[in-house]
């Protein structure tokens, strides 16, 4: 006979068992493969998030997954803008980017949260290795502008990924290590050659052609919602599954940071990463549920032709 405590704990150590048997075929089924997880600048404002995130990247490392980090940084970056005096505007979902606000985001991109990041990775063990667009030439990025309302709006120096060479993110990977990406991209040419400019890339397009270029299993946005409503703001029209098609209908009538973000995951379901997710930064370890998980969490696109 056991007696109530002991009962109740039995029951919570069944509960444990459970969730790790139910891990068992994500494992197995994602062991080998390479999954870009894209974490936003929203989601990483609390101390105790970016420590369950780290952690959550080391156990995919431990079970064999390769994850890529892509980061954003949009709230740190308008920070030291605000304390540089430099107004932040955004168009579209992306903020307009004059020659002193590029310096000011390569600077909190890639010597800042890249650098925070990299860290708390690490108090794991020495596992992560940062890198930008710039090095090793991994992204080769052409400006691009957007359209408001109907007319087209000019950015600055705002890039949009035209090349992805991921030489260096795969000798990391090889070497087991966990590579870190800001998304300052260099720019180039008509003729493909380096033109000498950096451009300030959305972190969630650039974490969509990455996943493309390394053929990446699951491309996860972590963001400061749920994950995506019908009828933004109604917090009762959560959508947990939708298909590229879709999505693709319901673009035009998205909002704010929701237009870059979604736009990636429908480019990188189209050029063929198996799933795309959207999770709750703010809830932790919302990645390691929605990857090891059967109902997952947050939403999920899926290929046209697949059941949502
Ligand atoms: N349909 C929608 N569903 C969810 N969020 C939306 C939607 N439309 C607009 N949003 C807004 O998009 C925001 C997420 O984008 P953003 O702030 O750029 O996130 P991050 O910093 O994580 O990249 C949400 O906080 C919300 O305000
Ligand atoms: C062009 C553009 O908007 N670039 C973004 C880059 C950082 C980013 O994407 O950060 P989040 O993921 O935190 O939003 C910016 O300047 O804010």
């Amino acid at each position: 006979m056991s007696t109530p405590t002991e009962a109740r704990e039995q029951l919570a150590a069944q509960d444990k068992a459970a969730t790790l048997i139910e891990a068992l075929p994500w494992i197995q089924r994602f062991a080998g493969s390479t999954m870009v997880i894209k974490y936003g600048g929203n989601a990483m404002v609390n101390d105790e998030l970016r420590q369950a995130f780290a952690e959550d990247i080391v156990f995919l490392h431990h079970v064999g997954v390769h994850p890529v980090v892509v980061h954003g940084g949009g709230p740190q970056i308008s920070a030291l803008l605000a304390r540089l005096g430099i107004k932040s505007e955004f168009k579209g979902g992306l903020r307009v980017t004059t020659p002193e606000a590029m310096d000011a985001v390569r600077m909190v991109l890639t010597g800042q949260v890249g650098r925070e990041l990299v860290g708390m990775i690490n108090s794991h063990g020495p596992y992560a290795v940062g890198l930008s667009g710039e090095d090793g030439g991994l992204l080769q990025a052409v400006r691009t502008g957007t359209v408001v309302d109907g007319e087209e709006v000019d950015l600055g120096l705002v890039g949009e990924v035209v090349g992805v060479n991921p030489g260096a993110i795969l000798d990391l990977i090889e070497a087991g290590r966990i590579p870190v990406i800001s998304t300052v991209a260099p720019e180039i040419d008509g003729a493909g050659s380096p033109t000498g400019q950096v451009l300030n890339v959305n972190a969630d397009t650039a974490a969509a052609s990455l996943a493309v270029a390394l053929g990446a299993s699951r491309l996860v946005v972590l963001t400061d919602v749920e994950g995506l409503y019908a009828n933004w703001p109604d917090k009762s029209s959560l959508i947990s599954s939708l298909t590229a098609g879709e999505l693709r209908s319901m673009l035009p009538s998205l909002e704010s940071g929701m237009i870059p973000k979604m736009e990636a995951c429908l480019a990188a379901v189209d050029g063929g990463v198996d799933r795309a997710a959207v999770v709750d930064g703010r809830m932790a370890h919302s990645m390691l549920l929605e990857v090891f998980t059967t109902a997952g969490i947050g939403t999920q696109i899926v290929p046209d032709g697949e059941t949502a």
